[in-house]
């Protein structure tokens, strides 16, 4: 029989996952996993916890709570060599990753999934020592995420960033940054760059239209230095996809990228507050193997699953 370790986060987002936990471990069970279960006590427990279930030999840890778990679990299992697969049950605000790996919301349906079986590989961002799983950036704009607070996040979801983004529009400005990106160098001011591994963030969920979540690659994102009017402008072709062409905006695949600046810039990781410039960003290929709807997936994201 298969193991499975549930890492769960008690304060995520607005359902109680505690309420739903007999029903999924008996799901779990009848599927063929002995499985137990851990709630997190504190901020980076679930990384310790995943740590913990690589050498207790578990098969596969299904994190439930919202992308700040899931990464947690990621960062304790990225070191190993052999990693268990990866089941989510989304219970987070925004779940940015499970929206783009099709992962639905209700939890007997993403139970379903890691029930059924079907597993891809995924990429994961490695930016000096610390994981990311959906996208990395920097510059005035993405200190966005972690300024709005938990509770307001929880209770209003992503309308929170927005209300916040038009609250600190006045206070947008550009710093230097130099990209280095696969031979190439982007060396100017720049108002943000973002770093993705998915088409979802914030609930845009076309920020990153041609991005294959395990091609080996980043999708590399720069917006140049611009006015209030322009980046509103921008922003709003972001939120339907059409921000691509638009001549502020650079675009590019890579697999690693040095960002150094002039300025002091703060850096986000998944939507947390991830240090200051400078930074290395690499993208481990297919890192780690995750239980998806594989029928679901657009084309680009089917690779053959791994059996
Ligand atoms: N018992 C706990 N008390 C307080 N914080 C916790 C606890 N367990 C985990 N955390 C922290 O809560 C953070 C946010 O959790 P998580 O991402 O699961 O939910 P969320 O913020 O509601 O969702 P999302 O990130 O999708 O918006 C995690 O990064 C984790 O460090």
């Amino acid at each position: 029989m298969k193991r499975a370790r549930i890492i769960y986060n008690p304060t995520a987002g607005r359902e109680v996952f505690r309420k739903h936990l007999a029903e999924v471990l008996e799901k779990l069970e009848n599927a063929g996993y002995e499985t137990s279960a851990h709630a997190t006590t504190r901020e980076g427990d679930a990384t310790v916890a995943a740590r913990d279930a690589v050498r207790r030999g578990f098969d596969v840890i299904i994190a439930a709570g919202g992308d700040g778990t899931l990464n947690e679990v990621v960062a304790g299992i990225g070191h190993f060599d052999k990693r268990p697969k990866i089941g989510l049950i989304p219970m987070g605000t925004t779940n940015d990753f499970a929206r783009a790996l099709r992962i639905p919301r209700e939890i007997d349906d993403a139970v379903d999934i890691i029930c059924q079986g079907d597993s891809i590989p995924v990429d994961v961002g490695l930016m000096n020592d610390r994981y990311f799983i959906n996208i990395a950036g920097g510059g005035r704009m993405t200190e966005l995420t972690y300024e709005v607070p938990s509770r307001l996040k929880t209770v209003i979801g992503q309308l929170a960033y927005y209300l916040k983004g038009i609250e600190m529009l006045p206070s947008i400005h550009s710093s230097h940054l130099r990209i280095e990106y696969d031979g190439n160098v982007f060396d100017e001011e720049a108002m943000m760059f973002l770093i993705g591994l998915t088409n979802s963030v914030g609930g845009f969920e076309k920020l990153a239209p041609d991005s294959s979540i395990n091609d080996g690659y980043f999708t590399l994102l720069i917006l140049k230095k611009c006015n209030i009017a322009e980046f509103i402008r921008v922003v709003t072709l972001a939120s339907r996809g059409e921000h691509m062409d638009d001549p502020l905006v650079i675009s590019a695949k890579a697999e690693k990228i040095v960002v150094t600046s002039k300025n002091e810039v703060l850096l986000n990781l998944d939507g947390e507050y991830g240090g200051v410039l400078p930074a290395t960003f690499q993208n481990l290929y297919q890192h780690v193997e995750m239980f998806v709807p594989l029928e679901k997936l657009r084309p680009q994201d089917q690779v053959k699953k791994i059996q």
